[in-house]
């Protein structure tokens, strides 16, 4: 079943198209990756299902029900963590996460119930009483998360959560939101470290100039590519390299030589690594190291668009 819906989606800022006719399915279950370079329209698309800015054409749902009509249960289901902290320094902790889950309905026991459970989940009980201007990067991250799950959302929507923060709160948010999905939330998780998707998330949809320009598992997304492995073989002198006889080897399909750096597309599935060991060592030349890698996100992003992910 389909959690989120956006159908034809587009946003505008005059001339600018920001989201341009996206559509797109988000499976309740899944952590579904947003992946794209800066400006790529993410964040533009997370305030329109968020409904802080209005979208020029198209429809989303949530739950089946369109999200335009139907605020209110759209606020219930949703919980958004935004990009740019959105936390008030004056309130403590718990005054913060009592707020933003007070504006989605919770009242009395309930309330101060989920409040606890949100601070606790994100490792913040005993600072429930403290402000954040004493916080660092990482623990005002970790307040952010908690004031959008506090009201216990069917969909999570982070917008970039690990953006300037310190490794330690980085693998902590990561861990947090693979319990928040097996608590039975549905994610989707927006960022341009394509690591941390390829790490977390189960289909993934890369971004770019406000079109999605491919969506799939981690394996198809990598299976668009097909130069799929990339072999490096630094050498003593690349003299003596008969190129020719490189490329009669079965899967090897581009050879390249710069200085003493032999580079070689191969595709994947094909154990051909001894026949090029062979072939230079029959025209005696001497091998310094060998590195032989799969593709990556980065990889296919690059194929995809000529650029690289992060500028
Ligand atoms: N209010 C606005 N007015 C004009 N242009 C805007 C506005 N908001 C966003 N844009 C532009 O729309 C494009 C998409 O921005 P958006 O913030 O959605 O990208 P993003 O993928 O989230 O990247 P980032 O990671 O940098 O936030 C950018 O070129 C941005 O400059």
């Amino acid at each position: 079943m389909n959690i989120l819906e956006l159908n034809h989606l587009t946003k505008k800022f005059g001339d600018f198209i920001a989201v341009d006719n996206m559509s797109l399915n988000v499976k309740s279950g899944e952590i579904f990756g947003f992946l794209g370079a800066n400006g790529a329209g993410k964040s533009t698309t997370i305030h329109m299902i968020a409904g802080l800015i209005r979208n020029n054409e198209g429809e989303m749902k949530i739950l089946g029900k369109n999200i335009a009509k139907n605020q209110r249960f759209a606020k219930m289901n949703i919980g958004i963590v935004p990009q740019d902290l959105a936390i008030y320094e004056d309130l403590t902790a718990y005054e913060n996460v009592r707020f933003f889950a007070g504006l989605y309905g919770l009242r009395g026991a309930v309330l101060e119930e989920r409040v606890a459970e949100a601070l606790q989940f994100v490792g913040l009980s005993d600072k429930a009483k403290s402000f954040p201007k004493s916080f660092s990067g990482g623990m005002k991250r970790r307040l952010n998360i908690a004031c959008a799950i506090a009201h216990r959302p069917k969909l999570i929507i982070m917008d970039e959560p690990t953006v300037g923060i310190d490794p330690q709160s980085r693998n902590y948010i990561l861990t947090s939101v693979k319990k928040l999905n097996e608590m039975g939330s549905t994610i989707i998780y927006t960022s341009h470290y394509m690591e941390e998707v390829e790490e977390i998330c189960s289909r993934i949809a890369i971004v770019d100039h406000g079109k999605i320009i491919a969506e799939g598992s981690k394996e198809q997304l990598k299976a668009i590519i097909t130069e799929n492995k990339n072999i490096t073989i630094e050498v003593k002198s690349a003299d003596s390299i008969n190129i020719e006889q490189l490329k009669e080897i079965h899967g090897v399909e581009t050879v390249q030589v710069e200085d003493n750096v032999l580079k070689i597309h191969s595709a994947t599935g094909v154990n051909n690594l001894n026949k090029i060991i062979a072939s230079l060592l029959q025209t005696g030349t001497e091998i310094r190291s060998i590195d032989e890698k799969e593709p990556n996100l980065e990889t296919v992003f690059l194929t995809l668009t000529g650029r690289n992910l992060r500028d």
